[in-house]
This record gives structure tokens, C-alpha cells and sequence, in this order.
């Protein structure tokens, strides 16, 4: 069904045989923000590149390249002529109403004169477009149009994932039966299935393995057990140690990381190892981000490690793989050496990465059902003494779903736990079921229900409530700020005690995080932002106007190697003694120091470059954090970036407390609405 645009009927058809006029279109789409300057350079590029290239293809080339801007690896020509205000956001949700643009023409009527088959006939006929290897700068596959850097990328991480599926047992069952026996015991008592030894056993016998999860399902704990085997064997069979690293798609994902495996490594039971507690100094507890260890180079996409100079290591874990996107992950997959394992570790459930493609949601697409073969059940029988479920097990399962283990079972989380609870319904779909939670009072689940319009927010006063959080808990954002206030060290204090009290004020900061859904407008960031600094202001917890003023928390926006700061990082304003009577206090930023050390690092604000307020931040940002207490703001009208994995992120970044922020609207129907769209990213990684 195409999409009724108001003037639809009014226009002329748009003159498919006239690129001068689609040209002109594009340039008007661009000017009113529905398309970027990018995509209808690709079009003038490619017009240049082939002047005899027509209207249909450049608008097809403009529109692939729209798409990846929105996060798809290609553009689904039936998507796009069946309802292009759902897949391409075409009119966007900012301009709904197409007749305000006053266009010429809109997209809709463009794609209104066009056919599948028509549009498919065109791409083909011309030099520009092919449908497989070769140099067009676009490839059509089906109904999929790539730009072709993504066609490649997509093409590389099938295969390259599809090498390492072939069963290459680390070793013979019967000789990790007795340490997996060993290192997972607790539910021997129970006749409940043991997700994390299955997961073990599974990611043992291929050199690729998902460990996909919720929170809390012991993703870290059973990577930390799989390494100590792993290690373990090695060393048995007289050999090196194996290289192994750790790394996350951001700096923060990556601090995070690094802290849970330490943790289980404190846990992990050594005794049940052949080699016992010497072999802890093998399984490194450092994570470093992926652009560190694939060594990325200024203005460059290129890294120093690729196919030509792959990566020193045997067995690589990067964990919040959600967060990786097609690029990235075919960068990873070829700076691999054949021989080293790959394991990703990730919530499948979650946002996708912000750039194009969602390779861990889709790869796991049949995780939910297992679909694991005969063999697999041998092995698993074999090498963990224990069978997945019958409703599980399927005789025609596909290479790649023998070696994806779904972990079921929150250990963070128990069954009356209402962020639990609310995440699993949110992840299934039942609206109801949500709404039901918010009314059962449950201690771990608040709703601050705003009464004031938009206009007001700062007079809000169950807003006010949340940010000042008289209480000592749940966490608002002034405990941060009244710690900052009370326990500033003396003027004369060594260097070792404002780092000592800057460390504690960053955790304190990383107790409580408001997230947004959108970025602009009063119920954004940027809204927000400013709604949060003047009730902080009103209450004497924050002073001055500046751009910098001491406590303002601020999140690092683009990588800068030379700070050695992330993308992610969040760094905390504060003032320190003057270096004499009368002169102004000296004003840094403080952050994690990020090695481990719990240390902090002192920057000057001048020096950083890209940094933003993070009073709030979007929950895009957020993913591969957590706060013991998340505040999730919708906002009172629906919009299509509103999504399930948005809603389902958000609550999962809370660990003790979270709060749902919204007017009634905001908290009834397009809660509802949220939780009822899925994101759909075109692509033909399962195609
Ligand atoms: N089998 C288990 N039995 C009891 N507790 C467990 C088990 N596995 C994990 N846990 C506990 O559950 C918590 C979460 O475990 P872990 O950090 O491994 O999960 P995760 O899936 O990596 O979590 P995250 O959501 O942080 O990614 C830890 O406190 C851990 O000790």
C-alpha cells in the first residue's frame, strides 16, 4: 500500500526520464532536512560519473544512502515503495504534515511513479549499478541496493563468520567433561538446564561463538570460565599460553568490562583446573576498545591491523558486541588470523550500533529458538554431560546456530524483580503486562509522572523531586553535587586527596543517569540539560553561568587519541585550590584514569574538543553502561525512534532503581506505542 501524501493527487507525475528535476528535488529535500547533503552528493556524483545514469537510479543511489545515515546497510526498494514514511522516514516525523514543505515534489511522488520491476529493469541496464563483484559503485541484490563498500563489508563478515563454524573441538570431549563438571556445579542439585556450561561447551568447539544474554545472565562469568579452559588446555598439551585479549566497541564498555571480569576472576573456582590458581596470570582481567586494538590511524578508516598484518592472539572476547556495526565487524573478522577464536559477547535485545547494521541482532535472529542439530546435542551430551531442551533441538539447524549459546536465566535479577520483570515484558512486547508492573508498586520501579507542559518543566515539582532526591535513595543528581560540596578536601591537601576525591565523586556521578529517547526539544538532551542545570541552580548545588562551572559532568563526543579520552567517556567539572591567595581556582576535568588503577586524570577544559553536557544523555549513548539508578524520559508525543530495544536499553541500564519519567501521555499510549515498533534495519546479512 503506498502512503496517501496530502497533494499527492494535485501533482503531476514527476518525470522519470528527467534527472535535471529529480536533481533539483533532491536539492530542495536537502535544504528542508529530510535528506543529507551526502546522499544527493552520492546522486550528483554518480550523474557525473554517468550522465546518461537516470532519474530512477540517482534517486535510488540518494535514497541508499539516506538509509545508511538511519543505521540500514541497504535500501529495500519494495520497503521504500510500499510505505516510505515507515522505511525510509520519508516525510521525517519533524515534518508529518509533507504539504508545510511546500516541494515541488516529495519523495512519495516519486516513488509513486515507480514499479519494483521498473526500478529493478533500470539499475540494471546501467554501468553504475551490477549485481555482484566488480567496481559499479552500486550493487543490487534482490530487491537490496548497496553502495557497494557495504556490500563487500556485508559479503566479508558472512564469510569470514562462516570459516570459523566448521567444528575444530579445542579438545576431546571426554577431557572437558571432568572441568566443566567441575567449574559449574550449582544446578547439578536441580534438573535445570545450566545455559552458561552449555554456552562453555559450545563456544569450545568452533573458533566462533556468541555468548548472547540479558543482564545479569553470567555472560562475563561463563567467557571468564571458557578462557580458564581454555588456558588450561593449552598449557596441558605442553604449548605456549595462549594470547588473549579483550575488548569493547567503546572506552567505557571497555572500563566496564575489565571490572566484571576481575570480579570473575575473584569468583571463579580455580581449585577445579588442572593448573589451579597459576594459571590466573593467564586470563587477563585489561580490556582495551576495538579501535585501539585493531590500531586505528588519524582521519583514516584504514587500521595498522588487517588481513595483511592480522592481530597477535589466539582467542579474542569483545563483549557489547550490539555495539558493533557491519563495518567495524568486517574490519575485526579480517585482522584475525585464521586459527584465533572469536568470541562476542552481547545482549541481542539491545539498540543496535548507531552505525549501519545490527550484526549481533542478526546474527542471533534464531537464537531465541536454538535450533541446534544432532551433532550438537552429541557434543553438548558429550562434553557437558547436559542436552538443550528438546523444544530446542532441530535436525536441520544451520552451521551458525551451533554456535550461538542464549544464557536465560538473570542472575542479577530475580524472578520479583521488578526491572526484570519489566524488561522481559517491554522484550516481549506485552504493553499490558508493562503497565501492570508500574501499578504493582514494586520498590525497584518509580514513575515520576510530570504535570507541568513542556514550557514549565523546571517547575515541575515531582521532576524537582527526581533530580534533588531529598532522600538518600533512589539517586538523584544532586548527590553527586552535595558530595562535591561536602567533602572537598582542605585547600592545602596533597595531590592524592583530590584525586582520591575526585574518584569518589565520579562514582557518586555514575550513580544515577537520566536518559532521553531524543536529542532535541524539551523532552531531549539538549532540553533537559538545561531543565536539570536550573533546578540545580535554584538550589544552590551548582553556581556560576559559564560554559564551565564547577560540577558540570560531561560526556566525551568523538575520540581524541591524543587525551587518550573515548567516545563515552564522561569526565566530571571540578575546582581546585588557587595557586595563590585572591587568584581564581583552578578549573579541570576529571576523569577515570581508565587502566584499572581506580586513579583519576586532570585535563584542562580548553583541551577538549567535543564534549557535551551529560546531565542527560540519549540511550544511545548509554549502552555499554550501568547506574544503579536510570531514569528513562519519553517524551508526551510518539516518534518513530521510539522503539522496543530503545525502551528494553534503557531499563536494562538500571541496576537497583529505575524511573520512568513522562506525562500521563508520555507514560500510557506512547509507552505503549514504543514498545509495540520494532527497529527494522535492511540488510541481507541472513538473506
Ligand atoms: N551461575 C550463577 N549462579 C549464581 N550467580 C551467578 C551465576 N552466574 C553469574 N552470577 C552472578 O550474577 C551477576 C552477573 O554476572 P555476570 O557479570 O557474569 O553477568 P553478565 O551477563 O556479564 O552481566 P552484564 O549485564 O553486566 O553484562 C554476578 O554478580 C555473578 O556473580
Amino acid at each position: 500500500m503506498q502512503m496517501n501524501q496530502p497533494d499527492l493527487f494535485d501533482a503531476p507525475a514527476p518525470p522519470l526520464d528527467d534527472c535535471a528535476t529529480l536533481l533539483a528535488d533532491l536539492g530542495e529535500w536537502v535544504e528542508h532536512g529530510w535528506l543529507r547533503e551526502l546522499d544527493r552528493s552520492f546522486a550528483l556524483f554518480l550523474h557525473e560519473l554517468d550522465p546518461a545514469a537516470g532519474a530512477p537510479l540517482l534517486l535510488a543511489a540518494a535514497l541508499a544512502s539516506h538509509q545508511l545515515g538511519r543505521g540500514h546497510v541497504c535500501l529495500d526498494l519494495q520497503a521504500a515503495l510500499a510505505d516510505s514514511p515507515a522505511s525510509l522516514s520519508l516525510p521525517p516525523a519533524h515534518a508529518a504534515d509533507a504539504a508545510q514543505a511546500q516541494f515541488a515534489r516529495t519523495p512519495s511522488q516519486w516513488l509513486q511513479a515507480l514499479r519494483l520491476d521498473a526500478w529493478c529493469a533500470a539499475l540494471r541496464a546501467s554501468r553504475l549499478c551490477e549485481a555482484g563483484p566488480g567496481q559499479a559503485p552500486l550493487v543490487l541484490q534482490g530487491p537490496r541496493l548497496y553502495l557497494r563498500r557495504y556490500w563487500q563489508h556485508e559479503r566479508e563478515v558472512r564469510a569470514l563468520v562462516g570459516s570459523r563454524l566448521a567444528p575444530q573441538p579445542v579438545a576431546p570431549a571426554a577431557h572437558i567433561r571432568p572441568v566443566l563438571d567441575a567449574l559449574f556445579t550449582a544446578p547439578q542439585a536441580s534438573r535445570d538446564t545450566d545455559w552458561q556450561k552449555l554456552a562453555c561447551a559450545l563456544a569450545l568447539r568452533q573458533r566462533f561463538a556468541i555468548v548472547t544474554g540479558g543482564p545479569g545472565t553470567g555472560k562475563t562469568t561463563t567467557v571468564v570460565r571458557l578462557l580458564a579452559l581454555l588456558q588450561s588446555m593449552a598449557l596441558q598439551g605442553g604449548g605456549a599460553p595462549l594470547r588473549i585479549r579483550l575488548a569493547a566497541p567503546t572506552g567505557k564498555a571497555a572500563a566496564r568490562l575489565a571490572e566484571s571480569i576481575r570480579g570473575a576472576l575473584d569468583r571463579l573456582p580455580w581449585d577445579a583446573l588442572p593448573h589451579g590458581e597459576a594459571l590466573r596470570p593467564h586470563v587477563p582481567s585489561a580490556a582495551t576498545t576495538l579501535h585501539r586494538l585493531l590500531g586505528s590511524q588519524p582521519e583514516s578508516r584504514h587500521f595498522r591491523h588487517h588481513a595483511g598484518n592480522p592481530l597477535a592472539l589466539d582467542v579474542l572476547v569483545v563483549d557489547e558486541a550490539s555495539m558493533v556495526d557491519l563495518e567495524m565487524m568486517a574490519r575485526l573478522l579480517q585482522a584475525l588470523q585464521p586459527q584465533a577464536r572469536l568470541v562476542l559477547l552481547g545482549d541481542k535485545d539491545q539498540l543496535a550500533s548507531v552505525e549501519a547494521g545490527a550484526v549481533l541482532g542478526e546474527l542471533c535472529s534464531r537464537a531465541q529458538e536454538g535450533h541446534y542439530d544432532a551433532a550438537t546435542v552429541q557434543w553438548l551430551q558429550e562434553a557437558a554431560g547436559q542436552q538443550p531442551p528438546p523444544a530446542l533441538q532441530d535436525g536441520a539447524g544451520q552451521p551458525l546456530d551451533q554456535a550461538i549459546a542464549m544464557l536465560r536465566v538473570s542472575h542479577r535479577f530475580t524472578a520479583d524483580s521488578g526491572i526484570g520483570q519489566l524488561a522481559q515484558a517491554v522484550n516481549t512486547g506485552d504493553g499490558r503486562a508493562a503497565q501492570a508492573l508500574w501499578r504493582a508498586g514494586l520498590d525497584d520501579l518509580r514513575s515520576c509522572r510530570l504535570s507541568q507542559p513542556p514550557a514549565l518543566l523546571a517547575q515541575d515539582a515531582k521532576l524537582r523531586a527526581l533530580v534533588l532526591a531529598e532522600r538518600a535513595a533512589p539517586f538523584g543528581h544532586a548527590h553527586y553535587l552535595r558530595r562535591m560540596h561536602t567533602t572537598r578536601p582542605p585547600d592545602g591537601a596533597a595531590p592524592a586527596a583530590w584525586d582520591a576525591w575526585a574518584g569518589e565523586l565520579l562514582q557518586a556521578l555514575g550513580r544515577f543517569q537520566l536518559l532521553c529517547a531524543l536529542r532535541e526539544g524539551p523532552w531531549g538532551v539538549t532540553g533537559l540539560n538545561a531543565t536539570v542545570a536550573e533546578l540545580l541552580r535554584e538550589a544552590g548545588l551548582l553556581q556560576g553561568t559559564q560554559s564551565w562551572f564547577a560540577g558540570r559532568p560531561v560526556l566525551v563526543t568523538r575520540n581524541d587519541y591524543g587525551l587518550s579520552l573515548m567516545n563515552g567517556d564522561v569526565g566530571l567539572t571540578l575546582d581546585l585550590p588557587a595557586p595563590e591567595p585572591g587568584a581564581p581556582p583552578v578549573r579541570r576535568v576529571a576523569f577515570p584514569a581508565g587502566d584499572g588503577s581506580g586513579g583519576v586524570r586532570w585535563v584542562l577544559p580548553a583541551r577538549l574538543q567535543a564534549v557535551e553536557t551529560v546531565f542527560a544523555m540519549t540511550v544511545h549513548k548509554s549502552q555499554g553502561s550501568e547506574f544503579e539508578h536510570a531514569a528513562l524520559v519519553l517524551p508526551d508525543q510518539g516518534n518513530p525512534v521510539l522503539t522496543r530495544e530503545l525502551v528494553y536499553t534503557g531499563i536494562t541500564r538500571a541496576k537497583r532503581w529505575f524511573t520512568l519519567v513522562g506525562s500521563a501521555r508520555a507514560q500510557g499510549p506512547v509507552l505503549a506505542e514504543a514498545i509495540g515498533r520494532r527497529v527494522l534495519r535492511a540488510s541481507g546479512l541472513m538473506a
